[in-house]
């Protein structure tokens, strides 16, 4: 891009946010800057960058792709896998044995013409006139039913310097909405960056609007490989493979939602690397010199997608994508208003620096085995003249089986990108307002109470270096956001001030204005969903808060400002509190994969003590310790520093240091702090409360997994409906899917493929070691003691 260009568009702001600018706003500003004949001239043939974008080239890689000796390859696997084999008839070089050596070359030209069809119905076709339309329109259209979309400037930047460089770029979204790849296309060219190409799931191949996607850089992707469950298709994932690395070789720019799907939580789900593990692989092939990755989050104040988590949040079959569907969802979105939107790049950074980084030095082995993967694979690739996939020893869409330290090589990378996404995310007014309604105010407020709260959240938030994308004074923002959320979640209502709701006492006689969320199924997903966002700023802390109340739930009343000494020891704390983590491994990232989750953890517990929630103290253990339940931890403490056994005869002589926590909750700070802390987690732990205690009486036998997935739904229904439960949410579909894959992953459960039933039933059943009751439940009381 020119610097003149540049320092057109970049438009100074004088609002009280400078570093932020508006899309529309410069765009505007730009026209009116250009002056009449240039405005008229522009109208059409415009966008704002339409010079720069004219020298940008999407080449068409179709060729290269077919050409490639991967595919070339894996035509020929798949050639020879259809010839039925027979002993010593036939042998070709690879010494592989076939009936009929006359069928290979028909079963060639079939595979080949599998392969052009899969390529033709993958591949997009960038048109740059229909960009530069669609821009066009897309600046009016928008404007219909968003107020502005927010970038922050020195974010665009660096995307902008990382454009310079000759390697691609990955753009990583957290995917929340349909608009969201396109608002980061909008963005991209709008500040003359190349559009990147992005991986579209195949249900979005519908008329018309899948056309348009190709020409605007969609790709289309199957969203599960493989057809048939077991079965790998080998020429659907060469294609795939090879179209995304000459895509990249060409310096294409690249976008995928490596979730995999829209969140219906609003959390970030887990992610997903098969795509991610082509960008590497392209690196680690030696095709890629380096890429920038670029994770992006995209904030709504409202989310446009309508409410269709709900439904699945309740259990219900998701509703497939259709013609006549895009088009009541585009007509929906255009006659409402969904306020603003806030796009955060993270800082780019160099897949080739990361791979090489500090923290992945300290794995010397992983390092050592990329290395020596990278450098055997430049060698074979110079000696072989074999008709072979490119690097099948290591490729991970070819026919090889990938490696296991290949794999946490994308994991790692993957939990990064997500982590930084989430932790970066701007917090809008909806998310704050949904969250202080389910945690602090869940029974609602008056508006001098929220803006109290709404302000504190605010200063939270900041203090913790998270930025919040409104800015007003706060009773304003928070009826705008109400309005914004809607009346099916947030009720507002004015009450007279000698109301026993409103009950100030120097209000007398006149209105006050009253917010109550709505709190009942299943429209409360809906709040939650907005709620979710702002869970990241307090994770940590609230894993604490939690643990701490576990471990003290006998000796803590938290329904008042308590005098009461209660200690807990630390250690005890913090072991139990990593145990929390793992159970609630599927719900959150806890920590990025280079850091270590006891050293954030141990932060965490810092602030609850700067906050004088906790108290620390060094202690001995027989003066301290005295129950039998205390006793029994500081016996494992003892031998966890390799002490000899701890006996009740040596209490008296031995004196172990070891630090205990006083909890103190007699200061309405303090005890304010700690009881939300725990609203934030507590719906979490009432639904994994829900599956664990139901293990013994359901899995007397073993049970077809969805079955017992429906069951424990139905459980957790029937609590709502009994008035049992102290938050409905706690029947989320996803949560209690969660608990299940993390009771799997700790061990409590084993899911297996009954081969005994005909289509190999997934069966859910007991660990050996959890089917003693004793053992059981100890792990069940774990969990009950840390619901509120
Ligand atoms: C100005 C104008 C503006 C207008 C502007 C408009 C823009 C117009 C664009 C439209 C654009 C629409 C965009 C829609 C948005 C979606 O449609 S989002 C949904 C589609 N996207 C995605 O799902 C992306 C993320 N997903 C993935 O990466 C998934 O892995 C895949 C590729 C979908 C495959 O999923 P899967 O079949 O469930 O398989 P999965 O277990 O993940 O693994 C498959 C293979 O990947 C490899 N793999 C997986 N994990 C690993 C790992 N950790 N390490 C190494 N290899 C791995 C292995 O080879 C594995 O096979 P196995 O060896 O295990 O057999």
């Amino acid at each position: 891009m020119t610097e003149e260009v540049k320092s057109n568009w970049l438009y100074q702001e004088s609002t009280s946010k400078p570093d932020i600018a508006d899309v529309f706003r410069e765009y505007d500003e730009y026209r009116r800057r250009k002056g009449y004949l240039a405005r008229v001239c522009m109208s059409f043939s415009c966008t704002l960058q339409s010079r720069t974008q004219s020298s940008i080239t999407y080449p068409d890689v179709a060729k290269q792709v077919m050409k490639s000796k991967r595919i070339q390859a894996t035509l020929d696997t798949c050639a020879r896998q259809d010839c039925p084999k027979e002993a010593t008839t036939f042998s070709l070089d690879n010494e592989e044995e076939f009936e009929d050596p006359k069928q290979l070359p028909e079963k060639l030209a079939f595979h080949m013409k599998r392969a052009n069809h899969l390529l033709s119905k993958m591949k997009a076709g960038i048109s740059l006139s229909l960009l530069k339309l669609t821009s066009w329109v897309l600046h009016r259209v928008l404007r219909y039913f968003l107020s502005t979309v927010q970038v922050h400037k020195g974010q665009m930047e660096m995307v902008q310097k990382a454009a310079e460089s000759s390697h691609p770029l990955i753009f990583l979204p957290h995917h929340r909405s349909h608009l969201d790849y396109v608002v980061v296309t909008f963005i991209l060219y709008n500040y003359g960056i190349k559009v990147p190409h992005v991986a579209a799931g195949d249900n979005l191949m519908i008329p018309v609007f899948g056309s348009f996607m190709r020409g605007l850089g969609g790709y289309f992707i199957r969203r599960k490989l493989d057809k048939v469950e077991g079965k790998k298709d080998l020429l659907y994932r060469a294609v795939l493979h090879t179209y995304m690395q000459e895509l990249l070789r060409a310096g294409q720019n690249m976008e995928f939602f490596i979730e995999g799907g829209r969140t219906r939580s609003g959390k970030a789900a887990a992610p997903k690397g098969g795509l991610l593990s082509v960008v590497i692989d392209s690196y680690m092939d030696g095709l890629l010199e380096d890429a920038y990755i670029i994770p992006v989050s995209i904030n709504y104040e409202k989310i446009l997608d309508g409410t269709f988590f709900i439904r699945e949040q309740m259990g219900e079959q998701k509703i497939k994508e259709t013609f006549w569907g895009a088009l009541k969802a585009v007509w929906r979105v255009l006659m409402s208003h969904y306020g603003n939107i806030r796009v955060d790049f993270a800082q780019p950074f160099s897949l080739k620096e990361y791979l090489q980084s500090a923290q992945y030095t300290n794995m010397e082995a992983r390092k050592e085995n990329l290395e020596s993967r990278r450098n055997s694979f430049s060698r074979a690739r110079r000696s072989s003249g074999k008709l072979r996939p490119s690097g099948s020893l290591t490729s991970l869409y070819g026919t090889d089986v990938v490696v296991e330290d290949q794999r946490q090589t994308v994991k790692d990378l993957a939990q990064h990108v997500v982590y930084t996404f989430v932790n970066s995310s701007t917090i809008m007014c909806t998310t704050m307002l949904a969250f202080l309604l389910v945690t602090k105010h869940r029974k609602g407020a008056r508006l001098e109470e929220l803006v109290q709260s709404f302000e504190w959240l605010k200063e939270e938030i900041t203090f913790r270096g998270r930025d919040v994308g409104f800015v007003g004074r706060a009773p304003t923002v928070i009826q705008y956001a109400a309005d914004v959320l809607g009346d099916n979640v947030v009720k507002k209502y004015s009450v007279p001030a000698d109301d026993s709701l409103a009950g100030s006492e120097d209000s007398i006689g006149t209105e006050l204005m009253y917010f109550e969320p709505v709190t009942c199924l299943p429209d409360v997903f809906e709040l939650r969903y907005y709620a979710s966002g702002a869970i990241s700023v307090f994770l940590m802390e609230s894993i604490i808060a939690t643990t701490v109340y576990g471990v003290a739930s006998d000796d803590l009343d938290i329904r008042h400002i308590s005098t009461t000494d209660v200690f807990v020891s630390h250690d005890e704390v913090m072991e139990k509190a990593q145990r929390l983590c793992a159970l609630l491994q599927y719900e959150f990232l806890f920590v990025p994969p280079c850091t270590s989750l006891g050293t954030e953890l141990s932060s965490a517990m810092d602030k609850l003590i700067t906050y004088e929630i906790l108290r620390e103290e060094e202690s001995s253990l027989h003066s301290a310790y005295t129950d039998s339940r205390e006793m029994q931890w500081a016996k494992r403490f003892a031998s966890s520093l390799k002490m000899q056994e701890y006996s009740s005869d040596e209490e008296e002589e031995e004196e172990v240091a070891f630090k205990k926590l006083q909890v103190l909750l007699d200061e309405p700070d303090c005890y304010n702090r700690f009881n939300f802390l725990l609203t934030v987690l507590a719906p979490y732990i009432e639904s994994y409360w829900i599956v664990v205690q139901s293990l013994t009486r359901l899995l007397k036998e073993d049970m077809p997994e969805n079955e017992f997935l429906g069951t424990i739904h139905q459980i957790a229904l029937d609590r709502v409906e009994d008035g049992v439960a102290e938050f409905a949410e706690s029947v989320s579909m996803e949560c209690l899917k969660n608990a299940i894959k993390a009771l799997q992953s700790i061990k409590v459960l084993e899911i297996y493929y009954d081969t005994k039933t005909v289509e190999f039933t997934k069966t859910v059943s007991l660990c050996d070691k959890y089917r003693e009751e004793e053992r059981l439940n100890d792990f069940i009381d774990f969990i009950e003691d840390c619901r509120m």
